[in-house]
C-alpha cells in the first residue's frame, strides 16, 4: 500500500545535477493520492487512486530554499544533509482529540508541502494516513514528516494520543530532541497528557507548551496555563497573549517582541497564511497594551531566576528600564532554560481556524534543541562510528519493510551492510529515503541528527540499534564495560547500556485468533509477524495446551485495530475469541524443592539434581523477572556457563505460572545446592531446573493478581450521579472528583476485569457526553472467593 501512497523519485550518487533536476520535478508535482475515492481495500487501491498533480510555481521552491541552479553541490547537500545545527526533530503529543494531528496537517501546509489542507473530519489528513485511522478520526501509528520551515529542516513526528498506544509514544519519544505538547484550551491538562509527559520527563526531552482550540466556546487561556502549572508541576512562560477568546479570537501578541499578530479574515475557508503582524501600540488597546507589558515584565523576571547570564544583563545594563531589554536576548535566554528543562514555553492558537501556528513553527526553530545539543550516553562508545536507532517499522508490499531510522553518529549509505545489534544480524540496506511529506525523497547518504527511512533491511524491527558491524559493536561493548566497572557489570546490564531500545509494558488483555481455514494458518502467522515488527507492544504467543494462536495488547482498541488491520492489509478474516484479561500470579510463602533428573541419550548420560528455594519479593514495583541468587557453596564451584542454563530454566518456569498459567512476578530465587553430571547438555539442566522450580511454586501457595487500572472520566455535572453509580458497580474506588471547567473529573481506580465494553455503557449513560481513560496502575490480590470464582471459570465450571 505504502508505494502506491508515497511514490518516490530516486537519483543515484554521482549524477547530482540529474539530482537536482529530480527535485525540481518533485516540487513541481506534488502528487496527492490521498484525495483517493477508495481508501479501503489495498488491491484495487491504485487502480481507483485518483493522482492529483498539483502544479507549484519555480517561485514556491525558491521560497523553499530548493532554487539552487543544477549542479550546486553545496546546495543539493543541504537539502539532503543539512547543517546539523538547522536540524529539528520534534514530535507532537497530547491528550486524545487536543488536536495534534490537525496541528501537524497545518504545518505541512504553511511550509509549502501540501496545497490543501487536509481535516481529520473529512479523514484527509497526511499523517493519518492509515484507513483505520481516517475512518475513525484517530492517530494509532505515529508518523514521520520531513518538511522545512524558514532554513529549518524539521523531521515531525504525530504521535497517537489514545492510551492503548502508549508504547507507540514512548518508542518515538526515544529518537525525539524536543516536542511540542498540544492541549485543548479548554480542558487544559487531561490524564492523557500527565501520561505523555511524564514519559518526555524520563527521556529528559524539552518542550513547548501549544494551547490549541481558542476558538471553542469554554476556551480559557488563564484557566490551562494554571492546570499546565498545577498540574504538570512546571513553570509556564508565557510567549503569547491571546487576542480575544472562543469566539472573538482572532490573533496573539508576541509577548518578547510587543507585536500583535491578527488574522483579519473571519471566513471559514480563509487558510490562514496572511495574517498582520505589527508593534501593539498603547492607543490600539490601552487594557491588553498594559497586560502585555506586565506579562513581559513577569517573564524576565522568571527568565533571570533560571538563567544566570540573563540575571546579571537585568541587574546589570537594564536594571533601569526592563523594556529596553532586546528582544533577542531575551529569547537567548528562554531558548537556554527550555534547553534546560528549567521552564516551558506557552503559545496558544487555533489550528482548526488556522490561527498560530507559523508562531509555533518559530518557536519550534528558535527554542527547541537541534540534534547536536541533546547529549545521549550511549553515543560515547562508538564516537564517530555508526550508530541509528530503528523506530518505525512499515511494511509496503512492493519495497518489503521499511524501517524508519534515526542516526545519531556516523553515516549511513545505501548499498551497505550494517549490523544489528538486537538481532545480532549484519543486513543489506538498498535504499536510504527522506519522508518529505507525502513523498519520498532517494538520497545518497545521511548524516548524523537526521532521521531517513531505509529499504532493505529484512529483519530489522522498531527498537533496534543499528551500528556499521559486529566489531564495531563488540569494540563499543569493551568500551561501555571498562566505563561501567568491567567484570562487575553482567553482560546484559552492557548490552543495555548500548542499546537505545524501548521498553516494551506487558500487555493486559489476550484472545485466541483463528484463521477462518488451517491452509490460512501460515498466511496469518506471516501477517502477525510483519505486525509484530512494526508494533512491539503486540505480543503472540501459542498456547501450549491447545496449540492455538494467542493475541495479546495493550487495550481493547489495540487488539480490534489488529484484527482490522489483518482484514484490510492481508486479506485473511480472522475470529477472535472473547477478550480475556492478563492476570499475574505470584507466590504468598516462601518454599523450598529438589529435583533430580537422570536420562541416558545414546552415550550421554545427562544428570541434574537441583534445590531451589523460592521467596516472595517486597519491592516496590512490581518485576516479571525473577531476582536470581546462588549460595555460596553453589557460586564457588559453578562454571560460568551453566549459569545461563539455569537462568532459563528459572525464566522459562515464570512465564507459565503452576495454577493459570499467568506470567509469575515479584519472587526471588535461591539456587541452594546443584550437581550436575559433566555430559549434562544445557537443555537438559534447563529442564530440570524448571520442573524444580514448578515444585517449588507451587509448595509456596499461589496468589493471583490483576490489573488495576486508573480511570479519568469527564463528565457533565448532570451525568455525574449516574456514572458515580455505575463505578460503584463495576468494584471502582473513586479517589478524586476535580472540577474542570463546566465539567466534572472522576478520578477512581478500577480493576479491568469490569472494564470490558465500557465505553459503550458510559456512551449510553451519559448520552455519548462523557470521555474516559484507562490505564494500568498496578496488579493487585483478587481475594480468596474471587480468586476461586476466577479458578472455576477458567476450567469451564460455570
Ligand atoms: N474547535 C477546534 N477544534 C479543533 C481544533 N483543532 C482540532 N480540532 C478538532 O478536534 C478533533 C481532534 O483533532 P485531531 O487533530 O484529530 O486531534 P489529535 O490530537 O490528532 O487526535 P488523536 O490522534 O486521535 O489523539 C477534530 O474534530 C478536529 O477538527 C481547534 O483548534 N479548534
Amino acid at each position: 500500500m505504502f508505494c502506491t501512497m508515497f511514490p518516490y523519485l530516486s537519483w543515484q550518487g554521482t549524477d547530482l545535477g540529474t539530482g537536482v533536476r529530480m527535485l525540481r520535478f518533485v516540487r513541481k508535482f506534488s502528487v496527492n493520492v490521498f484525495k483517493s475515492s477508495s481508501l479501503c481495500n489495498e488491491r484495487v487501491y491504485f487502480s481507483k487512486t485518483k493522482m492529483r498533480l498539483v502544479s507549484v510555481t519555480w517561485q514556491d521552491c525558491s521560497l523553499r530554499k530548493y532554487s539552487s541552479p543544477p549542479g550546486d553541490i553545496k546546495s543539493l547537500h543541504s537539502v539532503i544533509n543539512p547543517h546539523i545545527s538547522r536540524i529539528r526533530n520534534i514530535g507532537i503529543m497530547a491528550h486524545i482529540d487536543a488536536g495534534k494531528t490537525t496541528t501537524t496537517e497545518r504545518m505541512l501546509y504553511y511550509s509549502g508541502y501540501i496545497r490543501t489542507l487536509g481535516d481529520v473530519d473529512d479523514g484527509d489528513t497526511v499523517t493519518d494516513f492509515m484507513v483505520q485511522e481516517r475512518e475513525r478520526g484517530i492517530t494509532i501509528q505515529s508518523a514521520a514528516v520531513t518538511f522545512d520551515w524558514k532554513d529549518y529542516r524539521i523531521n515531525l513526528i504525530d504521535t497517537p494520543g489514545h492510551v492503548d498506544f502508549t508504547v507507540e509514544v514512548e518508542r518515538c519519544l526515544r529518537v525525539l530532541d524536543g516536542a511540542v505538547a498540544v492541549f485543548d484550551a479548554s480542558a487544559g491538562v487531561e490524564a492523557q497528557t500527565l501520561t505523555v509527559w511524564r514519559q518526555a520527563d524520563k527521556h529528559q526531552i524539552p518542550r513547548i507548551c501549544f494551547l490549541n482550540k481558542m476558538d471553542k466556546t469554554r476556551a480559557s487561556f488563564t484557566y490551562a496555563v494554571e492546570s499546565i502549572e498545577q498540574k504538570l508541576k512546571t513553570k509556564p512562560l508565557l510567549l503569547q497573549l491571546p487576542i480575544g477568546e472562543a469566539k472573538t479570537f482572532r490573533g496573539l501578541v508576541d509577548v518578547v517582541t510587543k507585536e500583535q499578530i491578527v488574522w483579519k479574515s473571519t471566513s471559514d475557508l480563509d487558510d490562514g497564511k496572511n495574517f498582520e503582524r505589527k508593534l501593539l501600540l498603547e492607543a490600539d488597546d490601552p487594557n491588553l497594551f498594559q497586560e502585555v507589558h506586565d506579562a513581559r515584565n513577569t517573564l524576565i523576571e522568571q527568565v533571570a531566576d533560571l538563567d544566570d547570564e540573563f540575571a546579571e544583563l537585568v541587574l546589570g545594563e537594564y536594571s533601569e528600564n526592563l523594556d529596553l531589554i532586546p528582544a533577542d536576548k531575551l529569547q537567548s535566554a528562554i531558548r537556554r532554560v527550555t534547553l534546560a528543562q528549567k521552564a516551558v514555553p506557552v503559545l496558544c492558537g487555533s489550528a482548526l481556524k488556522n490561527k498560530g501556528v507559523q508562531p509555533l513553527l518559530d518557536a519550534v526553530t528558535m527554542y527547541l534543541p537541534a540534534p547536536n545539543e541533546r547529549s545521549y550516553d550511549f553515543l560515547q562508545w562508538y564516537k564517530d562510528d555508526l550508530c541509528a536507532l530503528a523506530f518505525k517499522v512499515l511494511h509496503d508490499k512492493c519495497r518489503g519493510p521499511l524501517v524508519f531510522i534515526r542516526i545519531y553518529s556516523g553515516s549511513l549509505k545505501p548499498q551497505s551492510a550494517v549490523y544489528n545489534i538486537n538481532k545480532n544480524c549484519t543486513e543489506r540496506m538498498s535504499r536510504l529515503l527522506l519522508p518529505f511529506a507525502d513523498q519520498q525523497i532517494e538520497i545518497p547518504s545521511l548524516m548524523p541528527g537526521n532521521i531517513a527511512l531505509a529499504v532493505g533491511l529484512k529483519r530489522s524491527a522498531t527498537g533496534d540499534t543499528i551500528v556499521s558491524s559486529k566489531a564495531s559493536a563488540a569494540a563499543a561493548a569493551r568500551q561501555a564495560g571498562r566505563d561501567a566497572g568491567g567484570e562487575k557489570r553482567s553482560s546484559s546490564d552492557i548490552e543495555s547500556l548500548l542499546l537505545a531500545g524501548v521498553e516494551i509494558p506487558d500487555p493486559v488483555f489476550f484472545c485466541t485468533i483463528e484463521p477462518p481455514s488451517v491452509a490460512k494458518q501460515q498466511d496469518l502467522d506471516n501477517a502477525l509477524s510483519c505486525l509484530q515488527r512494526e508494533d512491539p507492544s503486540l505480543k503472540v504467543k501459542i498456547d501450549p495446551d491447545t496449540g492455538q494462536t494467542i493475541l495479546c495488547g495493550m487495550g481493547e482498541l489495540h487488539i480490534e485495530i489488529i484484527h482490522d488491520r489483518i482484514k484490510r492489509e492481508y486479506g485473511i478474516e480472522t475470529y477472535l475469541g472473547p477478550l480475556q484479561i492478563a492476570y499475574r500470579e505470584t507466590i504468598l510463602n516462601a518454599a523450598q524443592a529438589t529435583d533430580t533428573l537422570d536420562k541416558t541419550v545414546g552415550d550421554k548420560r545427562h544428570f541434574v539434581t537441583a534445590e531451589l528455594e523460592v521467596r516472595p519479593r517486597l519491592g516496590e514495583k512490581a518485576m516479571t523477572k525473577p531476582v536470581i541468587k546462588y549460595a555460596a557453596s553453589v557460586i564457588e564451584v559453578l562454571p560460568k556457563e551453566l549459569q545461563g542454563a539455569i537462568e532459563n530454566g528459572v525464566m522459562n518456569s515464570c512465564i507459565q505460572g503452576p495454577l493459570l498459567g499467568f506470567p509469575v512476578q515479584d519472587i526471588d530465587v535461591t539456587v541452594q545446592s546443584l550437581t550436575v553430571h559433566p555430559d549434562t547438555s544445557h537443555t537438559m539442566l534447563s529442564a530440570c531446573v524448571s520442573r524444580c522450580m514448578q515444585k517449588a511454586l507451587k509448595k509456596a501457595g499461589i496468589q493471583v493478581l490483576e490489573p488495576l487500572m486508573n480511570l479519568e472520566i469527564t463528565v457533565s455535572e448532570d451525568h455525574l450521579s449516574v456514572a458515580l453509580a455505575d463505578l460503584a458497580q463495576r468494584r471502582g474506588s473513586i479517589q478524586e472528583i476535580q472540577s474542570r471547567q463546566d465539567n466534572r473529573v472522576v478520578v477512581a481506580a478500577v480493576p479491568l476485569a469490569e472494564m470490558m465494553g465500557y465505553s459503550t455503557v458510559l456512551r449510553s449513560l451519559t448520552s455519548g457526553s462523557a470521555t474516559f481513560t484507562l490505564e494500568l496502575a498496578s496488579y493487585q490480590a483478587l481475594n480468596s472467593q474471587e480468586q476461586s470464582a476466577l479458578l472455576q471459570r477458567r476450567m469451564g465450571l460455570v
